[in-house]
């Protein structure tokens, strides 16, 4: 089995890409296959593998995303924004786009610097856990917790707890650190499916924004634009919210092609 792929990352959020708009690959990839092209050692090495599919009436393409572990799974901000640019690369789009994820459709903006802005679904359904924990949607479920200091965080230990506690071990979790810096936000992200810290996440930036703003001022209303830093880069979200509900939701930031190759199975 030969396998064209392309590697793209977002922040450091690294990713498999396989054009397979004639279906070929989806019917004859299997879960392992996929966790072997993931793996660093024995593969190409990604946090995750996205197929690219024909799309529906009225989208450009479909994004099928697939986590190292082999499993398919929810939304990936930061796959999100890579595969627009692969599917720039394939010349399928021309600077902006429409396609269709497993979270419905998703429109993306490649900007003059590079930098792709991805539209979101909208949130309005943030739950309260304790006193400085929330867990909200933004295509992926995520928990996020806000720490007075980042440094102190043993990301993998405490995000793994979490992440394997009663009330998430069977569907999972991301588990988000976020700190409030003057200038932004500085995250960290335990990544279900990845089951360890990646360098960014995405779906995880657009939760830590909502969170943040929403326990600042749960009443507030009006345009917002948050700089969220990852491990791996500097990401933004903006948007405009009324109180709770968080619509017209963009994820900016960097999506970077690394290298294309063939592999042979
Ligand atoms: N890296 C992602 C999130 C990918 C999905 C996640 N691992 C899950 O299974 O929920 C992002 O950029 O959003």
């Amino acid at each position: 089995m030969h396998i064209d792929f392309t590697k793209y990352q977002g922040a450091g959020n690294d990713f498999i890409l396989c054009d397979d708009r004639t279906g070929e690959l989806s019917a004859q990839l299997t879960r392992e296959t996929i966790e072997r092209l993931c793996n660093r050692r024995f593969g190409i090495g990604g946090d995750g593998l996205m197929l690219l599919g024909q799309g529906a009436e009225g989208f450009d393409f479909r994004m099928i995303y697939y986590n190292s572990d082999g499993r398919e799974s929810t939304m990936c901000g930061n796959g999100g924004r890579c595969i627009v640019r692969f599917a720039h690369q394939l010349k399928l789009i021309g600077s902006t786009c429409r396609f269709v994820a497993i979270d419905g459709p998703h429109d993306a903006t490649i900007l003059d610097d590079g930098q792709v802005a991805l539209g979101m679904n909208p949130v309005s359904a943030i739950q309260e856990v304790g006193e400085q924990d929330l867990v909200l949607d933004t295509g992926s479920p995520h928990y996020v917790r806000f720490v007075p200091d980042l440094r102190e965080i043993d990301v993998v230990t405490t995000g793994r707890a979490v992440r394997r506690s009663p009330a998430f071990a069977d569907q999972g979790i991301n588990v988000n650190f976020v700190e409030s810096a003057t200038d932004g936000l500085r995250i960290a992200t335990y990544e279900r499916g990845v089951e360890d810290e990646t360098l960014a996440c995405g779906t995880g930036v657009t939760a830590a924004a909502i969170g943040h703003l929403y326990r600042t001022d749960p009443l507030a209303s009006g345009n917002f634009r948050v700089g969220v830093l990852a491990r791996g880069g500097q990401l933004a979200v903006t948007g405009n919210r009324s109180g709770g509900a968080f619509t017209d939701l963009r994820l900016i930031g960097p999506a970077t092609f690394v290298f294309s190759g063939t592999i042979i199975l």
